[in-house]
């Protein structure tokens, strides 16, 4: 994956700002005032400005100040940034929801192979995914919007592949998804995008791994195109109990006195 941009996270504050700026036309480019920002946000006109040098020094956004204002455009590190809290939303008010990522079969540079087989990779494959893969991955080449929707894959579940220590150097993690591969009437269920941590592919090339030679299972080719439906998991599915924990605080706040009926 190409490398990130952005040296810090920027703080919920700013991630406001930048819907605000996407709203107003900035995934595009759009001339922006502090003070119009600052009205939206229910702050200063400081303070909008403020956020906006944040969300510059991040990479989330390029700008352009002008007299009376400044040309603002949210980078692509910015628009993952907002997907990412899309999928947040999509996951918090919709049950099972599917990412439908869309590409073609590609050749790769032919180390998939090497990396599958290594055994500190191998045996957490066989126990945590439960199959051995197929040694390889199948590299799909995303389309457009595609590439700018696999920054959802940051809200999804995904089967962790820890790093470990070979004899002469360290080997990185990766995260696993379950997914569904499509491709004309056809469908392969157990697949796995493997999203390694370090990698020299960038962003649009995603790869998936399987128990079977997928080229084969599916009669395959390079160029031929594939959906890979990426299975979310909701919220609801995946309880987290410390939300609804109640406290015996004797220090509490009071609860509201309940309200009388009036006869
Ligand atoms: C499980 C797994 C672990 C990987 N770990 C590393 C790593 O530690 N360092 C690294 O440079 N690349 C790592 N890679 C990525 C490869 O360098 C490369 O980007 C990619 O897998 C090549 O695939 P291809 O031959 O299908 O093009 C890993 C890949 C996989 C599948
Ligand atoms: N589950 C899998 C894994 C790899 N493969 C293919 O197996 C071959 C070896 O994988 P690889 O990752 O080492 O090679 P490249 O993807 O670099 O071409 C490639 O042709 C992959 O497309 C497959 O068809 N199904
Ligand atoms: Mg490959």
């Amino acid at each position: 994956m190409a490398e990130a941009t952005s040296t810090a996270d920027p703080d919920p504050a700013a991630i406001a700002a930048l819907k605000h700026v996407g709203l107003a036309g900035g995934l595009t480019e759009t001339k922006v005032s502090c003070a119009a920002l600052g009205d939206r946000l229910d702050a200063s006109t400081q303070t909008a400005s403020r956020r906006l040098q944040t969300l510059e020094s991040v990479g989330y956004i390029e700008r352009d100040v002008v007299g009376d204002g400044q040309w603002v455009r949210v980078t692509d590190a910015g628009e993952a940034a907002l997907r990412a809290e899309y999928a947040d939303y999509r996951r918090l008010f919709e049950t099972d929801v599917e990412l439908v990522l869309r590409g073609a079969v590609t050749g790769g540079m032919g180390e998939g192979r090497h990396y599958i087989t290594l055994p500190g990779y191998a045996e957490q494959f066989r126990a945590r995914l439960g199959y051995e893969p197929f040694p390889g991955t199948l590299n799909v080449d995303l389309s457009e919007e595609s590439v700018r929707r696999r920054g959802e894959m940051a809200g999804i579940d995904a089967v962790p592949i820890d790093a470990w220590e070979g004899e002469d150097r360290t080997y990185g993690a990766a995260s696993c998804y379950g997914v569904t591969l499509v491709t004309g009437d056809e469908r392969y269920e157990e697949v796995h995008a493997i999203v390694p941590d370090r990698t020299h592919h960038d962003d649009d090339q995603l790869e998936l791994i399987a128990p079977e030679r997928l080229r084969d299972a599916l009669g395959l080719g390079d160029g031929d195109a594939v959906e890979v439906r990426v299975a979310a998991t909701s919220r609801a599915d995946t309880p987290e109990s410390d939300y609804v924990e109640e406290s015996d605080d004797e220090n509490e706040t009071p609860a509201d006195p309940v309200e009388t009926e009036v006869a």
